[in-house]
């Protein structure tokens, strides 16, 4: 099939990829010229594992295709996807303006185009129930009656989008036209080749899914929150908790670790545009007013601890951080809970040298220079009063603890992923605080 992709970051640029790498001729629109220098140039522009390869080869086949040029893209497309940024606007909301920007542009194109052929116009981008609609109304004020909008929310995650996306749990399908249904039947249909459904409904129920599902982890990552905080002031331990709770089937073992807050750039706008929709429909949604609270105070914790261990005073401290990103295995800082750790620290007055392994690039935009960056994780570590450990990279797992003995000032650690195992870390003659477990004292 031929396809277009509007909007070629995290999402547009797996799907576009993964599409022409089953045999689909995509083209890929942005607007940003510095990411389409470095598409056409075939650089990859943001991290993510397994991308790469699959970028190559469809270029070399001449499958996948990069340009600026909208009016292209539309006319040479059966079926054009919108994967447009969807920030959360002042008031909570998504704001809706790339999408309905793009939309207007369309409805324009699509009246100037000489011949009349279907159009399928499909909305990946996340957006609150009622936007397939919306985006319906705008392209028929251009008299335009020959296409559908058609909507598929997407669920990959970052850091393994290309195997989420190639191999979906599910396929959401929004539409009411059985020509569309059919459509991304045909499309879809490689990529569930095990059996995983599609499931085709209404689009204001394929809006609302997108936002259930992520709210809904965002609340389970919630509560384990502050199930740990409980938990350590209990005495019990947070992890035994969540491996023994999540081996009940009807509870399930993902998405319960406890941490220091959920960000990306999802979770947050995600449960904050839900939480307004469900208001403006007089049918607040008050559970996720909750979520969005202990989340933002969960990100505070760990500093909360630093100071506790230091009297309430860090002026003057240095300390050293493993881990950027929002998580591991992305280049991405959107909300990253490192950006509050960090600029808690440093306005503090104390020092902070930090490393992550693929994420520094894009922490210097929202921290700039004010910490300072390592080249790799020990160079982080000299002189430092203590170390934390933000994201939870493989490769912080099973570090040279005898070279963090000697590199650290002392030798204590913040842990808040809850990496390492405590007893050991006794062991180790360290002082350990991570999430939802006893301190270590040495
Ligand atoms: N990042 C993720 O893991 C996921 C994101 N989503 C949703 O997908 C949507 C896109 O998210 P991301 O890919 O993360 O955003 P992004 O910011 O990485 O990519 C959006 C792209 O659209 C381009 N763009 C903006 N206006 C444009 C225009 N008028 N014409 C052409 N290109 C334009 C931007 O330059 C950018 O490259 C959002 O609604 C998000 O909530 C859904 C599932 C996963
Ligand atoms: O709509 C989206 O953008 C995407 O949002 C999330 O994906 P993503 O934001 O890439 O990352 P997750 O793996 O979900 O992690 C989100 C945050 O929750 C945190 N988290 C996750 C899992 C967990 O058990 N505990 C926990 O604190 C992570 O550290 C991270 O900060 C969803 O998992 C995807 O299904 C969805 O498509």
């Amino acid at each position: 099939m031929k396809l277009a992709v509007i909007g070629t970051g995290y999402v547009g640029l797996v799907s576009g990829t993964c599409f022409a790498e089953m045999g689909n001729t995509v083209i890929c629109v942005d607007n940003n010229p510095d990411k389409l220098e470095k598409l056409n140039k075939r650089i990859v522009p943001i991290y993510e594992p397994g991308l790469e390869i699959l970028f190559q080869r469809n270029i070399d086949k001449k499958r996948l295709s990069f340009t600026s040029d909208l009016r292209r893209a539309v006319e040479e497309s059966e079926i054009i996807f919108l994967c447009l940024p969807t920030p959360q606007g002042e008031d909570g909301s998504a704001d809706l303006k790339y999408v309905f920007g793009v939309a207007e542009e369309i409805g324009k194109i699509l009246q100037s185009l000489p011949n009349n052929e279907f159009k399928i116009i499909v909305n990946k981008s996340t957006v609150p129930v009622g936007t397939s609609t919306a985006v319906r109304q705008i392209i028929e004020k251009y008299n335009i009656e020959n296409f559908e909008v058609v909507s598929n929310p997407e669920f990959l995650r970052e850091g393994f989008a290309v195997d989420d996306f190639m191999k979906p749990d599910r396929i959401v399908v929004g539409a009411r036209n059985p020509k569309a249904f059919e459509k991304m039947r045909i499309l879809y249909e490689p990529f569930v080749r095990q059996g995983n459904p599609i499931f085709e409904m209404d689009p204001e129920s394929a809006e609302v899914t997108k936002y259930a599902s992520n709210s809904y982890l965002a609340m389970r990552i919630t509560f384990m929150n502050e199930l740990a905080n409980f938990c350590e002031k209990a005495g019990a331990n947070v992890e035994m908790v969540r491996k023994a709770m999540g081996s009940d089937s009807r509870i399930g073992k993902r998405f319960l670790f406890p941490g220091i807050g959920y960000g990306g750039s999802c979770f947050p706008k995600d449960v904050n545009a839900l939480i307004k929709t469900s208001e403006e429909f007089g049918s607040p949604m008050k559970i996720l007013k909750v979520v969005d609270e202990v989340n933002k105070n969960q990100k505070q914790l760990l500093v909360k601890k630093v100071k506790e261990h230091f009297n309430g005073n860090i002026e003057g401290k240095k300390f050293a951080v493993w881990g950027l990103s929002f998580k591991p295995n992305t280049d991405d800082m959107r909300e990253a809970p490192s950006i509050v750790i960090i600029n808690q620290l440093l306005d503090s007055n104390a020092k902070v040298v930090a490393y992550d392994p693929a994420a520094m690039e894009n922490a210097r935009f929202y921290l700039g220079d004010k910490p300072e960056y390592a080249q790799d994780q020990y160079s982080a570590l000299p002189d430092a009063d203590a170390l934390l450990i933000l994201t939870e990279w493989n490769e912080f797992r099973n570090p040279d603890f005898d070279k963090i003995k000697s590199l650290l000032k002392n030798k204590l650690i913040f842990d808040g992923r809850n990496i390492f195992d405590p007893a050991k870390m006794k062991e180790l003659g360290f002082t350990y605080y991570s999430i939802g477990r006893k301190p270590v004292n040495n």
